[in-house]
């Protein structure tokens, strides 16, 4: 299992330029952002209905861009569909809508598993799961996918690259693993908020913390290495950052988080 940013020689079938949403929110915004900041070479888009204004604004903003008047119409204007919706609709969103066997459906609904997405999509064959990132629109998603298929490489290659896991018990593994940008900005928002309460500005504070962690998160992206490496590399023996990781896993932070993902895991795996 490699990240990569282009399919493998001769496995790449001929493939769609049009691409299709079902779901136009947050997820869905960021992909088409991605897709449509190419200039000449930007794909055609169909968007479903719902979700007006990020449609309408995504529509003003990039010729390419089309919202449709229905899910329906979606499916009649491209083959590769992207689902977009919250878990808990997929199922009635797919069965109200009538698939022909060439349509691909790119889910990337977490906590749904293929088996019931081929069912509730039937008669297409092909299936995929996806994790997209928000950072898609900065053509930054580095986006897991199972299984492998060319129509998904192509679009997802196209906002970043893909990393397609062995099977799909790992996909929903990383799919716990995305659970944790929330708590993770929630721990620097206690950074800055214990700053401000020794006497740094608010606004001083939270930008100090995102400057920090901003620069790190360059150096990480940049690190091939162990995460224990780059730890080392901020870490004086005997000094305040080894203080401070030695006091938070004797604490058991390590293994709250650990607990936390599998329970995360159990509810993606329902
Ligand atoms: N946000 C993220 O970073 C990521 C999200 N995901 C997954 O993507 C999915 C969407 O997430 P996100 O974009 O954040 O959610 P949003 O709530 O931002 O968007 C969901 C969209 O679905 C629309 N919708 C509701 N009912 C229907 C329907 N019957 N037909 C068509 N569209 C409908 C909503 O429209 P309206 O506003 O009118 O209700 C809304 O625009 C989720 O399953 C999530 O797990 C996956 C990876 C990353």
């Amino acid at each position: 299992m490699q990240p990569s940013s282009s399919s493998e020689p001769g496995t790449r079938q001929p493939s769609p330029t049009t691409y299709g949403f079902v779901g136009t929110g947050e997820i869905t915004a960021a992909i088409v952002e991605g897709l449509s900041t190419r200039g000449d070479e930007a794909p055609a888009v169909f968007l479903s209905p719902r979700g007006r204004a990020v449609g309408r604004e995504l529509a003003d903003r990039f010729p390419n861009v089309r919202v449709c008047g229905s899910n329906q119409e979606v499916l009649e204007s491209a083959t590769s569909i992207v689902l977009a919706v919250r878990a808990p609709l997929a199922r009635e969103v797919l069965a109200e809508l009538s698939f022909r066997p060439e349509h691909v459906l790119l889910s990337a609904v977490a906590g749904v598993r293929r088996e019931r997405l081929l069912d509730w999509a039937a008669p297409t064959g092909r299936v995929v799961r996806t994790i997209p990132l928000p950072q898609a629109a900065r053509g930054q998603s580095l986006t897991v996918m199972y299984p492998d298929d060319a129509a998904a490489r192509e679009l997802f290659d196209r906002v970043g690259g893909v990393l397609v896991p062995d099977e799909e018990e790992t996909l929903e593994a990383f799919s716990a693993a995305t659970a944790t940008f929330a708590a993770h900005l929630d721990y620097l928002g206690t950074i800055a908020s214990w700053l401000a309460d020794h006497g740094v500005d608010h606004d001083a504070a939270t930008a100090y913390v995102a400057h920090v962690f901003g620069q790190l998160g360059q150096s990480l992206s940049r690190h091939t290495g162990s995460l224990a490496t780059l730890a080392g590399k901020h870490t004086t023996p005997g000094g305040i950052n080894e203080q401070l990781m030695s006091d938070l896993r004797r604490d058991g932070v390590p293994g709250a988080v650990r607990r936390a993902l599998d329970r995360i895991l159990v509810r993606l795996r329902e």
